[in-house]
Parts: structure tokens; C-alpha cells; sequence
């Protein structure tokens, strides 16, 4: 009998030693990975961030680089900004591919921009649409006086709700996603439009499968993938999101003149016809994938920073005030702002960028280095290092401001990331979330309801971060002539 148990764990423990994973000489330290599962059950999975930011696997513990294993395989986190740097930056060659075999590569088809490696296509579809905006008007007034006609939509909507609270969820949501509609597809949608909403639906319940805790098994077990598990259904709702881009395509190609494009869909087929055969990435599959990529990281993205803004301009009233007093000044005897106008509001602009650190909406990026290891960015520890901003862990604007009140824009704000894979809408996003927020603090007084309780700043993980639902009250300010 003894002799039976002493070879069961014999032989136990050799098949631990054969499945054991082992961290290769010189790799970064982390926490000891199991067999199989790596270091699955060691991560909050509704939130990992907790365990990042002051937890066990805090930038205290582990310093600026660690590993983690999903199932066997590694995957390096860089938590501070000089390795961000030097990655992304001064290694850039090396560090701007995208893992391939991701389960959501294949919700996408490995098509798109947002997910494709580095490499031709990448580099031909990326500077396709950095053209293609500019051309559309990005920098230029034509941009700016579609994104203050949309704006305007959302003044009616609001003023409608003036003397009371509003969610402000869907409202952010449809403006941002009507500002990159205007791009993409030449027109925006009534809010109650059944395309649209159904469109951010479908994306919404998207992101959060691709969140949702069966994701990451599936990435640690990949045979899990091929069972008939909830997360199947992003599938399905990724095939309605690709025939209603099909249809928007279909009807674009009937009514189009080649050479004079409306939009970026008719930029794209102008660009098949050019290219005709010539073996190149660019096709209409490329194209229904790409509008999905463009609209998906320009809506939630730029929704969810205006969320939190709001959030916390309603709960920081006298920076609310200091920065209605700014726009006032600035803006008497306008009719409207312009983007022209930053210079001037320096505090306001300072605010904007405080948002959007405190935002971080996009907290992680994978890419991909040789041999397979999968490189993370911790884009939320770099917005909060101890040593790169005055006031790290609170909302405070003078993180952005010098001792002479001027605007001042400390080298790790990095939002939008940097390096090749930096946000090609950057300036579309910084135009909108300008825009947006100046023609709003001048227009209405915002204010968190009496009986809300205590605002709770602590984000809702997602593929982007989003603040909890709350309630906003506003009021129609007297001083701007209607
Ligand atoms: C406040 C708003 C926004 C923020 C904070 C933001 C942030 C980011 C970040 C951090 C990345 C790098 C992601 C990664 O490497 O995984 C990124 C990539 C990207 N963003 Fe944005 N973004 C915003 C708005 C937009 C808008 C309006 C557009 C649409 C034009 C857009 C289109 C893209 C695309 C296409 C990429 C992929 C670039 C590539 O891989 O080459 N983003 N964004």
C-alpha cells in the first residue's frame, strides 16, 4: 500500500516537473506560475487593475518590468514611463507588432488597423487613414465646423432636460459616435435612429464579452475555445456589426462619383479603383472591417473621457466655476468657440488634459516581441508614477499648469500612447473633447443631485475605463445670450 502512494506521488511529481513552467534566465520576475493555468487564478479577473495599482503586484513589489503567464505563455509588463520610452519609443522597430492568435483576432478576422501587426499592411492602412482625415479636414476649419454643428444637436438635447438630471451616458456615446460617423460615412443619425442604436449596442456587448472573465480562460486554455460558451455570441454580434457596414458600403457604391469622395468609405473605394490588382492589402473586406476599428476606438473612447469629466466637474464645482469665469473671458461677443481658442484658456486646457489623465481610458496595450512574448503597457501606473506629476493621485489641474498659470504638458502624458501605434485620432479626439466641453461649461451649469450620495470615482474596468452610471442636474446659465 505504502509502496503503491510513493509511486502515485512519484509520478505526480514528474509530470509536475514535465508541465511545470519555468521562467526563463534573466526574464522578469512575477509571481510563480502554475502548471496549465499560469498565472490565471493569481488575477483579479473583474479587475485586474486592482491587483496593479496599489496591490501585490504593485509597481512596490515587482519594480518597472514583471511577467505574468497566461496558460504557458509569458507576457512582460512595463509599468513605468522611462521603459515605456525606451520600448515604444527608441525600440520601436521591435516593439509595435500585435499578438496574432488572441481570441479576439479572430472576432476580427486579423483585419482592420487597431490589431494588425507591424508590417505592410499596417503601415499602408495607417498612413490610408492619417491621409484621409487630414484630407477631410483635420486641422483645418471644415473639420471644426461639422464637429460645432453636432455640438449643437447636443446643446437642443440637453436644453430639453435644462432644470433637471440627465444620464449622461447615452449622450456622450451618440456625439462621439456621430462625430466619427461624419468621417466614416459622410452623415450623422437622429439620436433615436434604430441604426445607430443598434450599432453601439452591438459594440457595446461586444466589449463587454471580450472583458468578461471567459476571455481570459480561453486565452490561458485555448482548447476552451472551441466549446459552445457564452462568449460564442460575440460572434454573432460581430457578423450584424460587419453586414451593416456591408450595407452602408453597398449603398455608398450606387450613389457615389468616383474621384470626389463624400467620406472615408468613398476615400477607400477610390483607392481600390487606383490600386486596382495590384496585390496590395487594401479590399472591400479590409474596408468592412476598418470603418468597425475606426468607429469603435473613436466612440467609446472619447464618450467615456467626457464621462468622466463630467463626473468630476460636477463634484469639483469651483473648478467648474474657474473654468466658466476662463471661457466667458475668452469667448465675449463670440457666437461660438474655436479650437484656435485653446491658447487662450490655458486653465481650461489644463483641466481637459487633468481629465484625461485621471480618465486613462486605455489602460493596457499588448504588443508583441519575438518569440511569441506578449509585451504589456501599463498605461494607468505611468498617468500616476510618483516623480513624473505634482499631485499623482488626486484631480488637481495644476499637474498641467506652471508657477506662472501657464499651460505646461508633462513628457508622461501619454493617453494616446506613442511610438508607431500612437492613436492615429489624437487630433480628431483632442478637437472634439476641446469642442465639446467649452461650448457645454458655457452654455449649462452642471451639478451633482442633493440626493445622489457620495460620488464614487472608482472606474468600471472594460476594454475602455468608464466611470460608474451617475446623474448630472443641469441648469441653463444667464450670462450667454441664447
Ligand atoms: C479620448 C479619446 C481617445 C483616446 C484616449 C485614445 C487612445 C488610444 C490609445 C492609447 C491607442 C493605442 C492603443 C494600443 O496600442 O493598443 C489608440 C489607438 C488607436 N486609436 Fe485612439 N484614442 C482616442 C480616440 C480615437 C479616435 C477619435 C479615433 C478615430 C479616428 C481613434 C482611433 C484609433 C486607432 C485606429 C488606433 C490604432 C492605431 C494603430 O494601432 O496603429 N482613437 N488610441
Amino acid at each position: 500500500m505504502l509502496g503503491s502512494l510513493i509511486l502515485v506521488w512519484t509520478c505526480i511529481f514528474f509530470v509536475f516537473l514535465l508541465i511545470r513552467i519555468q521562467r526563463p534566465r534573466n526574464f522578469p520576475p512575477g509571481p510563480l506560475p502554475l502548471p496549465l493555468f499560469g498565472n490565471l487564478l493569481h488575477v483579479n479577473m473583474a479587475n485586474p487593475l486592482k491587483d496593479f495599482e496599489r496591490g501585490w503586484l504593485s509597481f512596490e513589489r515587482y519594480g518597472n518590468i514583471f511577467s505574468l503567464y497566461t496558460g504557458s505563455r509569458p507576457a512582460v509588463f512595463l509599468n513605468s514611463f522611462e521603459v515605456i520610452k525606451e520600448a515604444l519609443v527608441m525600440k520601436a522597430q521591435d516593439f509595435s507588432g500585435r499578438p496574432q492568435d488572441f481570441m479576439i483576432n479572430h472576432l476580427s478576422e486579423n483585419k482592420g488597423v487597431v490589431l494588425a501587426d507591424y508590417g505592410p499592411h499596417w503601415k499602408d492602412h495607417q498612413r490610408f487613414a492619417l491621409m484621409t482625415l487630414r484630407n477631410f479636414g483635420l486641422g483645418k476649419q471644415s473639420m471644426e465646423e461639422r464637429i460645432l454643428e453636432e455640438i449643437s444637436h447636443l446643446v437642443a438635447d440637453l436644453d430639453k432636460n435644462a432644470g433637471g438630471t440627465v444620464n449622461p451616458q447615452n449622450v456622450f456615446h451618440n456625439v462621439a459616435s456621430n462625430v466619427i460617423s461624419l468621417v466614416l460615412f459622410g452623415s450623422c443619425f437622429d439620436y433615436n435612429d434604430e441604426f445607430l442604436q443598434q450599432y453601439i449596442q452591438l459594440i457595446t456587448e461586444i466589449s463587454k464579452i471580450i472583458n468578461g472573465p471567459w476571455i481570459m480562460k480561453c486565452e490561458t486554455l485555448p482548447l476552451l475555445r472551441i466549446l459552445p460558451l457564452p462568449f460564442k455570441t460575440a460572434f454573432d454580434y460581430a457578423k450584424k456589426l460587419k453586414n451593416m457596414n456591408l450595407s452602408l458600403i453597398s449603398e455608398h457604391k450606387s450613389t457615389r462619383l468616383p474621384g470626389e469622395p463624400r467620406d472615408f468609405i468613398d476615400c477607400y473605394l477610390d483607392e481600390l479603383d487606383n490600386r486596382k490588382n495590384d496585390g496590395s492589402t487594401f479590399s472591400e473586406e479590409q474596408l468592412v472591417m476598418y470603418i468597425l476599428d475606426l468607429h469603435f476606438a473613436g466612440t467609446d473612447t472619447t464618450s467615456n473621457t467626457l464621462l468622466t469629466a463630467f463626473l468630476y466637474l460636477i463634484t469639483h464645482p469651483e473648478i467648474q466655476t474657474k473654468c466658466q469665469k476662463e471661457i466667458d473671458e475668452v469667448l465675449e461677443g463670440k457666437d461660438h468657440a474655436s479650437y484656435e481658442d485653446r491658447h487662450n484658456m490655458p486653465y481650461t486646457l489644463a483641466v481637459i488634459h487633468e481629465v484625461q489623465r485621471v480618465a486613462n481610458t486605455n489602460k493596457f496595450e499588448p504588443f508583441l516581441l519575438g518569440q511569441g512574448t506578449v509585451i504589456i503597457t501599463n498605461l494607468t501606473t505611468i498617468l500616476k508614477e510618483e516623480g513624473q506629476w505634482k499631485f499623482p493621485h488626486e484631480f488637481n489641474p495644476d499637474n498641467f499648469l506652471n508657477e506662472q498659470g501657464q499651460f505646461e504638458k508633462p513628457e508622461a502624458f501619454i493617453p494616446f500612447s506613442t511610438g508607431p501605434r500612437v492613436c492615429l485620432g489624437e487630433g480628431l479626439a483632442r478637437m472634439e473633447l476641446f469642442l465639446i466641453m467649452v461650448t457645454l461649461l458655457r452654455r449649462f451649469q452642471f451639478a451633482w443631485p442633493d440626493d445622489a450620495g457620495e460620488p464614487d470615482y472608482t472606474p468600471v474596468y472594460g476594454v475602455t475605463l468608464t466611470p460608474k452610471p451617475y446623474r448630472m442636474h443641469i441648469r441653463r446659465r444667464e450670462r450667454v445670450k441664447q
